[in-house]
């Protein structure tokens, strides 16, 4: 079951996107990334602290680690050294190069393993710590970015754009796991190494070093240089790579629109234009990344010659203590540089990349809801409903667009209310308001006489379901999809901002929901009979593993998801439009079971569906035009009047003419005809 995810990171989360490229592949970088204005990254880095101080011990521990393993890494050098200078017979001021025997010999041989597997030892401790520290860390944020997405309101998902969402929780929370993992013990790892590395060539040599010093910041520099522009080819390469996948992945999801339209040469040919965009930038990448590494060599074997002329030099010099051993430690201590000097470029474009990527995910942690519980506000104590709702004066605007006006409603509860008007004429957003989807410009939104405003969240939704226009199934099965509601109830509440280090283990949450609730639903709301003939029955799977409903499949299980959780207040909001006339009746029949005491908000087009509602209002333009019962409404000759008449001619046609097919079509034909 969905929620279960929570508990953990998935198997995919662990997925490294490394390439075996020279820079690893990282989430396409657009400008997007770039740090917020007026916010510097460090600034951000700070709030980034209270991630990173659930894992100090492993940090600690794992640098420690890291600076362990580069200083035994130099050791086999002095042991070459020893072995080299015993064998030469050359001595120096340390007693111990006096010579050698083939004991001795074998020592030094056993220091140089011990030295690799101490130092193996300790890169091993630093993966467990900071590398796994990372990945925790990653699962934290992820868990409380989701947590935090889920309090957000609608206002705030009407504004946000689904892939950029799921590029940020994927993508650049892979650059911040990046930077906190790889790019924290990088950091450690050059500068321990240049530390280390540079004390042991100062004790050889201090000439030699000097040449050193003046070599390597040329060395660094050039291969910076390339670094960054293989980055912001890379990046270019990514961006073209996203829109590229992206365009592939709406053509085969509009693959009908496509093949409808005969435009599949179209599609080819912009495709084509991407796919070629693509193949441009790429070999752009190749032409820098390609000659780095013979760029390296060439700078080190230059390095490396001027080196051994020096140093050829010191040896031979009369009365030197610098010997051939002294040498070869040399040239191999500068040798373990090599890697942290390639790295400097590279990991300065993980810190930005990461520290950019965490400003944009520190956007998403500073959006807040608009519509919230607020302290001295909301009232903890209310957890129960009945059910009577009423508009009071209730005005909403969008910018200048005023969507409702004025409007007062009064629904005691257990009424069974209909509600029409023209589209576009405000029944969604009265639906909308009464959930706090946004809250009334003007007004006030009561239930049992409390202003929506001081009841909990919590207790509202629990209170009320809702079937949407469009309803949205998940790729799970039917009974999952039905139960939805009532599988999230009673779940424990998973804590946000600690660590998840020594968590227990995710409680044992039931799988399915009771099948029999699920079934009474799927019956109310007319769905048994279609579900019976699937062969999998209610474990049928839905989307993109399993059936496509038809559109009154889907409504239909929609309204058995609202039903099912057994709320106070009931709205559908256009609901039976995919259904026919007689699945209609069955569905009002199995509404009227459950309306029992409930408050049931029934937002249609066909009078069919409307007359036999307790009230009916009629909206237009954002204000009530009418309010009655069906029969008030057809004495009143308004609107409704009117509508009832050309359904009423809709149908009849309908019955003396064989070429109307469909006579719901046709009635809405007519309507649409009236409404305009
Ligand atoms: N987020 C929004 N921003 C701006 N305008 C909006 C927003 N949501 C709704 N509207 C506008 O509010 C008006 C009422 O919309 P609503 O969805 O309630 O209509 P409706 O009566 O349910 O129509 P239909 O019968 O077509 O479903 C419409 O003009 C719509 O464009």
């Amino acid at each position: 079951m969905r929620h279960v995810a929570h508990f953990g990171p998935g198997p995919g989360a662990y997925s490294d996107a490394r390439t075996g490229n020279f820079f690893p592949e990282t989430a396409p970088l657009g400008p997007a990334l770039l740090p917020a204005p007026g916010r510097h990254p460090l600034d951000s880095f700070r709030t980034l602290l209270p991630y990173l101080r659930l894992h100090t011990r492993q940090y600690v521990i794992g640098l420690i680690a890291v600076v362990i393993a580069t200083s035994v890494n130099l050791l086999p050098f002095y042991f070459i050294r020893l072995t080299i200078d015993g064998l030469t017979g050359q001595v120096d001021a340390d007693p111990a190069t006096a010579g050698i025997t083939l004991g001795t010999a074998a020592l030094y041989a056993l220091g140089i393993v011990a030295a690799a597997v101490t130092a193996g030892f300790f890169m091993l401790v630093m993966r467990r710590q900071i590398v796994v520290a990372s990945r925790q860390s990653e699962y934290e944020i992820r868990r409380d970015l989701f947590a935090h997405l889920q309090t957000l309101d609608k206002p705030y998902y009407d504004r946000a754009r689904t892939g950029d969402l799921m590029n940020r929780l994927t993508g650049d929370l892979s650059a911040v796991r990046e930077m906190l993992g790889f790019g924290a013990w990088q950091i450690v790892n050059i500068v321990s190494g240049f530390v280390t590395a540079f004390a042991v060539m100062f004790s050889l040599s201090w000439q030699l070093t000097l040449i050193v010093v003046a070599i390597v910041p040329v060395i660094v520099g050039v291969l910076t240089y390339l670094a960054r522009l293989i980055s912001k080819r890379h990046r270019l390469a990514q961006e073209q790579n996203s829109l590229i996948s992206a365009r592939a992945q709406e053509n085969f999801s509009g693959a009908r629109v496509v093949k409808g339209y005969a435009i599949e040469d179209r599609e080819i040919e912009d495709y084509r234009a991407m796919n070629l965009e693509l193949l441009r930038r790429n070999i752009a990448l190749t032409k820098v990344d390609g000659p780095l590494r013979s760029f390296m060599s060439l700078l080190l074997g230059l390095a490396f010659g001027l080196i051994l002329l020096v140093g050829g030099r010191l040896i031979l010099e009369p009365g030197s203590t610098f010997t051939v051993g002294m040498f070869v430690q040399f040239v191999g201590t500068l040798e373990r540089l090599t890697w942290p000097m390639l790295m400097i470029g590279w990991i300065t474009g993980i810190i930005q990349r990461g520290l950019a990527s965490w400003v944009r995910l520190r956007e998403i942690f500073d959006a807040q809801p608009l519509v919230r519980d607020e302290t001295g506000r909301t009232d903890l104590r209310l957890r129960q409903l009945r059910g009577d709702i009423e508009f009071q004066n209730v005005t909403l605007r969008y910018g200048s667009t005023t969507v409702l006006s004025g409007v007062n409603l009064s629904v005691p509860a257990g009424t069974f209310l209909g509600i029409t008007g023209p589209t576009g004429s405000g029944k969604t957003v009265l639906g909308q308001l009464l959930t706090r989807a946004m809250d009334p410009t003007a007004g006030s939104v009561r239930i049992d006489g409390h202003d929506l405003r001081a009841l909990p969240l919590a207790t509202l939704r629990d209170a009320i379901s809702v079937v949407p226009q469009e309803p949205f199934l998940f790729s799970d099965s039917i009974a999952n999809n039905i139960g939805f509601g009532i599988e999230a109830r009673d779940l424990p509440e998973v804590p946000t901002g600690v660590s998840v280090v020594g968590a227990p283990p995710p409680a044992d949450i039931p799988q399915t929901p009771d099948p029999l609730k699920v079934r009474e639903a799927a019956r109310l709301a007319g769905l048994l009979g279609d579900v019976e003939d699937f062969p999998r029955g209610f474990d049928t799977m839905l989307g993109e593993r399993g059936v496509t409903l038809s559109g009154g499949q889907r409504q239909r299980t929609a309204i058995a998801r609202a039903i099912v959780r057994e709320p106070r207040i009931l709205i559908l909001d256009d609901s039976l439009s995919a259904v026919d006339t007689e699945t209609e009746r069955r569905i009002l029949d199995g509404l009227r079971e459950v309306s029992q005491g409930r408050t049931v908000l029934l937002i249609a087009h066909r009078v069919s569906t409307l007359r036999h509602a307790d009230q009916i209002v009629v909206l237009d333009g954002g204000r009530v035009a009418e309010q009655g019962s069906h029969e008030d409404l057809l004495a009143q000759n308004g609107h409704y009047a009117q509508l009832e008449r050309l359904q009423r001619l809709a149908s009849d046609l309908d019955a003396d003419d064989e070429a109307v097919a469909d006579p719901v079509s046709a009635a809405d034909l007519l309507e649409q005809k009236v409404t305009r």
